[in-house]
C-alpha cells in the first residue's frame, strides 16, 4: 500500500503541530510523500501565513512601506518555529532573499502575486525537509518546478497539463521521503501559478495520482466530515463514506474541509481519499471514494449553507417565443466573468442567480444592471440582494426526493420561513433551498434535524 499524505494550516501552524506531522509520516512506512501548505492558525483569531502574504503583495503595490514591516512579520513566523525545532537559522536568510527578490524582479502584477503567495508552502516544505532530514531521515524538499507538476494558466482557474503525472511518475521508485509544497504549480513558461484558496489539497491529489499511491490521506483538524459544517451545528453526526461527487458538490457549496477541485485528479485511477485529524491521528477518519454501499440507510449525506446569493427577476411578456433570450442575458455576466449558478425560468420570466462573492463591486453592478436595462425591452425587472442557499446533498435523494421537499416545506411551514426559490440539481444528486438571509441560520439547523436526527 503506498500513501501520499496532505497536511493542511492547521497541521503546521506552529512547531508543535509540526512535531505531531513528522511522528505521522515517520511511523508509517506506506507513506511516501507528503504535501504541505502554509502554516494557518494557532488560534482563532490568528491571521494564515498566505494572508500576511496576499497583504504584503498588496501594501508593496501600494507602494506602501509597511511592506517591509509586513515582511519581516513572515519572517517572524518562520522564525519561531525554526528555533523550536533548533534548525539552522541561515534558513531564514534564505527566505527572506527570496521574498526580496521576487519584489525586486517580477514586474508583472499578476505573476508577483502569485510567486508571493507561493511563498507560505515553499518556505515551510523547506524547513519541515531540513527537520526530517535532521532526524536522520533520507527525505528531500521536491518543487513542483522539479516535480513537474504544470498548469496552463486560464482567466478562471489553473487547468492541470495531463504531462504532469509522467513527470512525478519519475520519482515513484525512489526511496526518499519527499515534502512537496501545496498550492502552487508552474506554468509551462516557468511562471509561479498558484490554485485556489485551500489549492493545497489539489497538489495532494496531483501527486497521490502522479505517485500511483492507493491512498491520498489529508490530514486536517477533524476526525470526520460531518453531515453539516461543526460551526453551524451542535455534534453534528460524522460520514465515514461519501462518494467523489457527492464531496465535490458539498466542497463546493460550503464545505470547505476539502477543496472541491481536488476531486478530479483522483477520478480516473479510482485513488481513496482518507481525511484524517493531526491531533488524533488513529480515531476516525472520513473515507471518499467512488461508491457507498449505505446509500438505502443513509440517502441524504450532507446539508450545507452555500453562501449569499442575487437574483436578477425578469419578467417579459412573450419571452417565451425569443429565441436566444437567455444567451443574450448570459452573455453580460460571461463579459463580468461571472459565473451564473442557476436559471429558474417560466414562460415570461427568468431569473438569474448568482453568488454574490462574484460582484466585486458597486460599479461592477451598476454595470451589470444599466447593460440589462439597455438591452432589453422587460416589463419587470427586480434584484433580490439578500437571499442564501442550503444545499441538500446524497447519492440517494433520487430515490426519496418526495419525501424530500416534503419535509422541506413541512419544515419552513412549521417555522414560518419563505420558501423563495427551489432547485432539483440536474443529477439528481442535490436540491438546492433559497431562502433570505435571515431565515439561514434557522433554517439550517431545522433541517439538518429533521433529515438527520
Ligand atoms: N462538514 C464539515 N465537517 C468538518 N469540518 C468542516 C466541515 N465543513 C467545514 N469544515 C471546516 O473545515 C475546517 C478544516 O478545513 P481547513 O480549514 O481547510 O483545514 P486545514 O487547515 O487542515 O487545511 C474545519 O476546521 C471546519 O471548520
Ligand atoms: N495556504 C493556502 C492553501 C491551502 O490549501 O491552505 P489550507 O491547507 O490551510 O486550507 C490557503 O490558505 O488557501
Amino acid at each position: 500500500m503506498k500513501k501520499t499524505a496532505k497536511f493542511g494550516g492547521s497541521s503546521v501552524a506552529n512547531s508543535t503541530q509540526i512535531k505531531k506531522v513528522c511522528d505521522i509520516v515517520l511511523n508509517d512506512k506506506e507513506i511516501c510523500a507528503v504535501v504541505v501548505s502554509a502554516p494557518g492558525k494557532r488560534y482563532s483569531n490568528d491571521i494564515k501565513v498566505t494572508d500576511l502574504l496576499i497583504d504584503l503583495y498588496e501594501k508593496y503595490r501600494n507602494k506602501d512601506p509597511k511592506y517591509k514591516e509586513q515582511l519581516e512579520n513572515i519572517i517572524k513566523r518562520y522564525e519561531e518555529i525554526v528555533l523550536d525545532l533548533k534548525l539552522d537559522e541561515k534558513l531564514l536568510d534564505d527566505f527572506r532573499l527570496i521574498l526580496n527578490k521576487y519584489l525586486d524582479e517580477i514586474d508583472d502584477s499578476f505573476y508577483l502575486e502569485n510567486a508571493i503567495k507561493s511563498c507560505g508552502e515553499d518556505f515551510n516544505a523547506r524547513l519541515i525537509a531540513k527537520y526530517i532530514s535532521s532526524l536522520g531521515y533520507k527525505c528531500s524538499y521536491l518543487s513542483p518546478k522539479e516535480a513537474g507538476i504544470l498548469v496552463e494558466h486560464t482567466i478562471n482557474e489553473p487547468i492541470i497539463l495531463e504531462e504532469t503525472y509522467n513527470n512525478i511518475k519519475r520519482f515513484k521508485d525512489d526511496d526518499r521521503l519527499f515534502i512537496i509544497p501545496g498550492f502552487y504549480a508552474i506554468s509551462p513558461q516557468g511562471k509561479i501559478i498558484t490554485f485556489q484558496r485551500g489549492g493545497s489539497d489539489i497538489t495532494g491529489s496531483i501527486v497521490a495520482r502522479g505517485l500511483e499511491c492507493d491512498i491520498y490521506e489529508n490530514f486536517t483538524d477533524m476526525s470526520y466530515i460531518y453531515t453539516a459544517h461543526p460551526n453551524l451545528i451542535d455534534n453534528p453526526k460524522p460520514i465515514t463514506n461519501i462518494t467523489y461527487r457527492e464531496m465535490r458538490e458539498l466542497s463546493y457549496n460550503g464545505f470547505e474541509i476539502f477543496q472541491e477541485d481536488a476531486v478530479a485528479p483522483l477520478l480516473k485511477n479510482n485513488i481513496k481519499i482518507q481525511v484524517k485529524n493531526t491531533n488524533d491521528p488513529n480515531n476516525g477518519g472520513t473515507i471518499i471514494e467512488t461508491k457507498r454501499n449505505n446509500i438505502k440507510e443513509n440517502p441524504i449525506i450532507g446539508i450545507s449553507n452555500v453562501g449569499d446569493f442575487l437574483a436578477f427577476n425578469i419578467t417579459e411578456y412573450l419571452m417565451n417565443k425569443q429565441v436566444g433570450y437567455i444567451n443574450k442575458l448570459l452573455d453580460i455576466f460571461e463579459y463580468q466573468h461571472i459565473p451564473v449558478e442557476h436559471i429558474p425560468t417560466g414562460i415570461d420570466s427568468l431569473s438569474i442567480l448568482i453568488r454574490k462573492k462574484y460582484i466585486t463591486s458597486e460599479f461592477q453592478m451598476q454595470n451589470i444592471i444599466n447593460t440589462i436595462k439597455t438591452n432589453f425591452d422587460f416589463d419587470e425587472f427586480e434584484i433580490i440582494d439578500d437571499l442564501s442557499a442550503i444545499a441538500i446533498v446524497g447519492e440517494g435523494l433520487k430515490n426519496i426526493m418526495t419525501q424530500t421537499l416534503y419535509k422541506i416545506s413541512k419544515t419552513f411551514d412549521e417555522e414560518n420561513i419563505k420558501l423563495e426559490a427551489i432547485i432539483q440539481g440536474a443529477s439528481n444528486n442535490s436540491l438546492f433551498v433559497f431562502i433570505k438571509k435571515e431565515n439561514e441560520k434557522l433554517a439550517i439547523q431545522k433541517l439538518y434535524k429533521e433529515f438527520f436526527n
